[in-house]
């Protein structure tokens, strides 16, 4: 099969098995060119380990300190007629990695939050692992079925308080618009929490430590953006931000339950990068596109692999990690520097259509967002017939 992109609006709805394997394959090139990690994780459980920041944190645990892992993702598998998702090629090609260099990697591919995949991945664990010793929660679905009622909660990209109606790059039009979106009602922002908030990881955790799979000194961390500004009236000071807010709370339950094992758990707080969850926002291409250009040009811009690399080498596993004013894992220090969000706001002020190309990088925004699916790398003939079939071992 010969695969072209289809976009269609803020998602592609295929991807490239031979592209995602060379986007794999460049972080992981990344990770090694930074030299081992020193006294980091040996066995590693990632949820939501096959794309963005979660398969980032996969390959940093695995090439970089040679960890087992353990990744657990919701993905679909290619037939001869359809392609596959990029999380299940990214897998794929992970696993090949893993296996050239002789690490141990397992999968389970299903839904995270249900009761069923926590007792497999237990399973799992004390079969093969004995214990884990890192547990890094990266999960971001728009919905989430409560495993002990069976209701259905669906998220929402919201205000909160009022209406807010922001200058957005429609990345359909290739043009700068506004969106105008209303403020959520309390339903919505308890739908929201219940999702994307703290509640599941703690439930994971609270498996883990019950069937004594948590090793001694253990450490689990889930990622959250923190942002200035600009991204407030959509996220910070929105459901999404409330929803973040609850992580906290689950932190330091997390950490009180595990006191006897003396885990650790944090939030990290990351950069604003380009993946499949953050293009569905919709201030995010805008946002995104003026920081590339104001952060390539310092040359401090720092994609996934490398905020999450920076993160176990820096923070998660460093002498001394660096703490914002909430007491999160702070990663993405550059990208809130005064000096950078002054240069970014004023693109944002002044940007419209005719000068998207001269006053922000939307190019490159594009070409990370096709790269997500395995498109626009050089190194890939996009011509040639390619399996859509890759396989992967999962249990
Ligand atoms: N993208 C950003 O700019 C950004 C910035 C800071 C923090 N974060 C946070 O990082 C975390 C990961 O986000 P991302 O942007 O890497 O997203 P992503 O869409 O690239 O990855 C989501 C992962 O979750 C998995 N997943 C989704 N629903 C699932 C389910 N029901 N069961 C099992 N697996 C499921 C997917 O398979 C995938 O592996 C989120 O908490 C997000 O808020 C993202």
């Amino acid at each position: 099969m010969v695969i072209k992109p289809k976009i269609r609006g803020f998602i592609c709805t295929n991807a490239h098995p031979v592209g995602c394997a060379a986007h794999v394959k460049e972080q992981i090139d990344y990770v090694k060119s930074q030299g081992q990690l020193e006294n980091g994780p040996k066995n590693v459980l990632v949820i939501g380990a096959s794309t963005g920041y979660g398969l980032a944190s996969r390959i940093t645990a695995a090439f970089g300190a040679g960890a087992k892992t353990l990744g657990i993702f919701f993905e679909k598998e290619g037939t001869e007629k359809k392609t596959g998702s990029a999380g299940w090629y990214n897998t794929a090609a992970f696993q090949a990695e893993a296996e050239a260099a002789g690490l141990w990697s397992k999968n389970i591919n299903g839904d995270a939050f249900s009761n069923e995949l926590k007792e497999k991945t237990v399973a799992t664990i004390k079969e093969e692992l004995g214990k884990v010793d890192l547990v890094i929660y990266s999960l971001a679905s728009p919905r989430r079925t409560d495993p002990n009622t069976g209701e259905t909660y669906s998220s929402v990209l919201k205000p909160i308080g009022n209406s807010v109606t922001t200058k957005n790059l429609n990345t359909s039009k290739r043009i700068i618009d506004e969106v105008k979106v209303e403020a959520a009602n309390d339903e919505e922002i308890a739908n929201t929490v219940k999702v994307m908030g703290g509640e599941d990881w703690e439930m994971w955790l609270d498996a883990l430590q019950q069937a004594d799979v948590l090793a001694d000194g253990f450490k689990t961390s889930a990622y959250t953006y923190i942002g200035k500004e600009l991204t407030w009236p959509i996220y910070g000071h929105a459901t999404i931000g409330k929803a973040k807010e609850d992580l906290d709370r689950a932190a330091a339950a997390i950490k009180e339950k595990t006191a006897s094992l003396k885990g650790e758990a944090y939030v990290s707080s990351l950069n604003a990068v380009v993946t499949q969850a953050s293009s569905a926002i919709p201030i995010m291409p805008l946002y995104i596109s003026g920081l590339f250009k104001v952060m390539k040009e310092d040359g401090t811009y720092e994609g996934t692999i490398e905020q999450i690399d920076g993160l176990f080498r820096e923070n998660l596993y460093g002498e001394n990690p660096r703490f914002d004013d909430g007491g999160h894992l702070f990663q993405n220090y550059k990208e809130l520097e005064d000096d950078v969000q002054a240069r970014v706001q004023t693109i944002w002020d002044t940007v419209d259509t005719d000068s998207i190309d001269d006053l922000t990088d939307y190019v490159s925004y594009h070409n990370e967002f096709l790269k997500l699916f395995g498109f626009g790398i050089d190194s890939v003939d996009y011509d040639a017939d390619v399996n859509p079939v890759a396989d992967i071992e999962l249990v």
